[in-house]
């Protein structure tokens, strides 16, 4: 078993670059599979979600090559497996396999996703979208079995605003005969991101970032190279430590636009914030206001951070207030945050943070990305060492979260004990 551990209390100092954005990146490796060419990805980040989709795509027979930062996917000789378990079920995004397989083929089995257990995480909304493509969609021993003679556009509206359906359809979309257009579609920025790659291959999309987007599909698509934007949770999380610590650090390679929520609720409670293209320079200090928080769709506040926030109001003023409306449970960090002496409670979908506590290290566990996050910012702040495991939630999501940490100065350290 892994363990990371920190010894708090250091405030972070210095500089660090963002990676590329698991969730573009996620999504950007099954669309390549639309072209029966090469596509090379650039600032790919070296996550374990990114490592499971490579050997996902070498057992359906894809060429995969990663060098320098860049991942060559040769999608020729692509076969129509049945991808029914084990990988599938260890990241969420394996659900873009079943828009990507159906453009590609017109048919695909694809099991149920995994992911972050954050409550119920239903898919409904993607099925509605490929059956008005003309798709039959079953169930059959966990798996989703889909099948179109034809894929047509069509007009689609989705009930709720999802990133995953709407990048789902879009996949399939690109490699449908006529015009699809998506109503209600969710706009951030890794959508557009997705759309940059489908329109370089071929596709011609109108209106990725808005809530309508049109994808006139293309069936003879091809290969190209696509840089990822950065990872605006990763740049978030290091915001929130360097403001945890009371630090000073200056993070490159982001979209500063992308970050405008963050930005805003950190000022609101008093860190100072300088703007560059593509910089941000964080100054954190002794004390801060208690703020609320209401997790939205992008441009609203991204759940992705209302955890490692969470860990941040431990220190302000008086009493936060938390609103997840995109995930009942997404509080799992909770329990463990006050093992370290923190004061909040749940109330429905709501986390009540009592701030001015001082936390101190304790034995936790990562139930899930974020919560991992979470708990790390703890440690950060806490006096004495905090052991963290559950690491293979982190290392989905982040890359050289540690030695970036270390670099500003965290005294963090990884721990391989026998099991
Ligand atoms: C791989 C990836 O990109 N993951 C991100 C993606 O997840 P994911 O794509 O799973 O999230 P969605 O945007 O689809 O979900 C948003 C909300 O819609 C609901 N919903 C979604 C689909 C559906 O068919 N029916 C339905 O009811 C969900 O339960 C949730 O409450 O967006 C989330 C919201 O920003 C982020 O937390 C995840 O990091
Ligand atoms: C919830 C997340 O990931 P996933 O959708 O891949 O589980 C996340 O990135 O915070």
């Amino acid at each position: 078993m892994e363990k990371l551990m920190i010894r708090g209390g250091r405030p972070l100092f210095g500089e660090v670059t963002v990676s590329g954005a698991k969730n573009s990146a996620v999504a950007l490796i099954p669309a390549a599979l639309l072209a029966p060419s090469t596509t090379v990805l650039e600032n790919l980040p070296h996550i374990r979600d990114v490592e499971i989709y490579e050997e996902i795509l070498k057992e359906m027979g894809a060429e995969v090559e990663s060098r320098d930062g860049e991942l060559h996917i040769d999608a020729a000789d692509l076969t129509n497996l049945p991808i029914a378990d084990g990988k599938v079920q260890q990241l969420r995004a394996s659900y873009y396999l079943m828009g990507a397989m159906l453009g590609r083929f017109g048919e695909a089995t694809v099991g149920l996703p995994g992911g972050c257990n954050l409550g119920p995480r239903p898919i409904d909304q993607h099925m509605k979208g490929f059956e008005a493509l003309g798709a039959e969609v079953s169930h059959k021993d966990g798996a989703i079995y889909l099948s179109a003679p034809e894929l047509v556009g069509a007009r689609i509206y989705l009930d709720v605003v999802s990133v995953g359906a709407t990048i789902n359809i879009m996949l399939a979309a690109a490699r449908a005969r006529g015009q699809t257009v998506i109503e209600n579609a969710a706009k951030e920025p890794e959508i557009i991101d997705v759309a940059t790659l489908l329109t370089a291959m071929g596709a011609r999309i109108k209106g990725a970032g808005t809530d309508v987007i049109r994808i006139l599909g293309n069936q003879q698509l091809s290969g190209c190279r696509h840089s990822i934007i950065p990872d605006r949770i990763e740049a978030g999380t290091h915001m929130v430590a360097a403001a945890a610590t009371g630090g000073e650090v200056t993070i490159h390679h982001l979209i500063p636009k992308h970050m405008e929520p963050v930005t805003a609720k950190l000022r609101e409670m008093g860190v100072s914030i300088d703007e560059w293209d593509e910089s941000l320079h964080i100054r954190g200090g002794s004390s801060y206001q208690s703020i609320d928080i209401k997790t939205l769709p992008y441009p609203g506040f991204p759940t992705d951070l209302q955890q490692p926030f969470t860990a941040l109001l431990t220190r302000a003023e008086g009493t936060s207030l938390i609103t997840d409306n995109l995930y009942s449970s997404r509080f799992k960090h909770v329990d463990e945050m006050c093992r370290m002496g923190a004061d909040i409670r749940v109330e429905g979908r709501t986390a009540v943070v009592e701030g001015g506590r001082s936390l101190r290290g304790a034995e936790v566990q990562a139930s899930d990305l974020r919560a991992g996050a979470a708990l790390v910012v703890a440690g950060l702040m806490a006096t004495e060492v905090t052991e963290i495991t559950g690491l293979e939630h982190i290392d989905r999501g982040y890359e050289k979260l540690e030695e970036k940490l270390k670099a500003l100065g965290a005294e963090i350290w990884r721990l391989s004990e026998p099991d």
